[in-house]
């Protein structure tokens, strides 16, 4: 979805549990399609970042996990892996009372493990409806990546519920294969950050050929920005863009040339696949009956 494009279908009250990094890029996509901000609840402890979100985007927030839970349909759990455990715990009685709707965005952290902890001590307890989402932080400006997968008592209702919430930040995809979401993690979820890196490396190097920051700066910035909007919005692959810029004996070539004889693709790979190794070793760290 574009930015100010309303959402397709109402995804109902929502209870943000942890109001951070995400959780705002999150709202902010929310809020900007139109939601009513009176229908997102957001639980934060830090008193800043509840001031910070009501002024911004006019949500209700509170410092009691269990007081936000009670006022939604939907928990969208947004804290971090190391924590989420005891944040389930302490709303397993409430969950298997109210039955919510479920998304947890941690890295890493399965639908089992969600469930048995919001399942509280019951070993019989039902099942809830989970989803497992791993957004990115472009959702702030509508133009994030987000990876869904859904345990079998999420109904069409619920799906349609979790998509319409997260498509507020861009677009999504459904994984069938839970497995596959530590590799969505690693390719969307830290993916804005390796971009990230690339601009300040081009930045950096720019400095050192001896243009002025300022506009070494520009000039790094504006050709991410304008390689990544030809990337989507032209119909060729990017290998064949990339083909486009590289004159024969020419300065892309000279350039493309050592970051193939470096290792470029070998090092993404390999980047990539730690990211992903880094989620499964969070859920198994965070979960001492795995
Ligand atoms: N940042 C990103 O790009 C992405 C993050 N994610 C996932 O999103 C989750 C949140 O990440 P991020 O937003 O970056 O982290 P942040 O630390 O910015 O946000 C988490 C917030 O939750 C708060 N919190 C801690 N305990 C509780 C509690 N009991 N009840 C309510 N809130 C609580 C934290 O407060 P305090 O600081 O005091 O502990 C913090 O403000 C993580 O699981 C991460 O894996 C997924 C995709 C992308
Ligand atoms: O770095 C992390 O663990 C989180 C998950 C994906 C992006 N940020």
């Amino acid at each position: 979805m574009s930015p100010n494009e309303t959402l397709p279908s109402d995804p109902g009250s929502i209870a943000f549990i942890g109001g951070g990094n995400m959780a705002r890029s999150l709202i902010g996509g929310l809020v900007s399609r139109g939601i009513a901000a009176d229908t997102i609840h957001v639980a934060e402890p830090v008193e800043a970042l509840r001031a910070a979100l009501e002024a911004d985007f006019g949500v209700r927030t509170h410092a009691s996990a269990l007081q936000a839970a009670s006022e939604a349909e939907t928990w969208l759990l947004a804290v971090k892996p190391q924590v989420m455990r005891g944040v389930c715990e302490a709303l397993a009685t409430q969950a298997q009372v109210a039955r919510p709707l479920a998304i947890s965005i941690a890295a890493g952290i399965t639908i089992d493990q969600l469930s048995r902890w919001l399942g509280g001590d019951s070993a019989d307890a039902t099942p809830l409806p989970i989803v497992r989402a791993m957004p990115n932080t472009p959702a702030l400006l509508g133009a994030g990546m987000t990876g869904l997968h859904a345990n079998a008592q999420v109904d069409a209702g619920g799906r349609t519920r979790a998509e319409a919430l997260l498509s507020a930040a861009g677009k999504t995809v459904w994984i069938e294969d839970e497995a596959l979401m530590d590799a969505v993690t690693a390719v969307s979820g830290s993916g804005p950050a390796y971009v990230f890196l690339l601009a300040e490396a081009m930045e950096e190097a720019g400095k050192a050929e001896g243009l002025p920051d300022a506009a070494a700066r520009t000039l790094a910035l504006q050709t991410v920005l304008g390689a990544a909007r030809m990337l989507t919005e032209s119909d060729e692959a990017p290998s064949e863009l990339r083909r486009r810029v590289t004159s024969p004996g020419g300065t892309t070539q000279a350039a493309v040339e050592t970051f193939e004889s470096g290792g470029l693709r070998d090092l993404v790979a390999q980047a990539v696949h730690n990211a992903a190794e880094r989620g499964r070793q969070l859920a198994r760290a965070n979960d001492e009956d795995a």
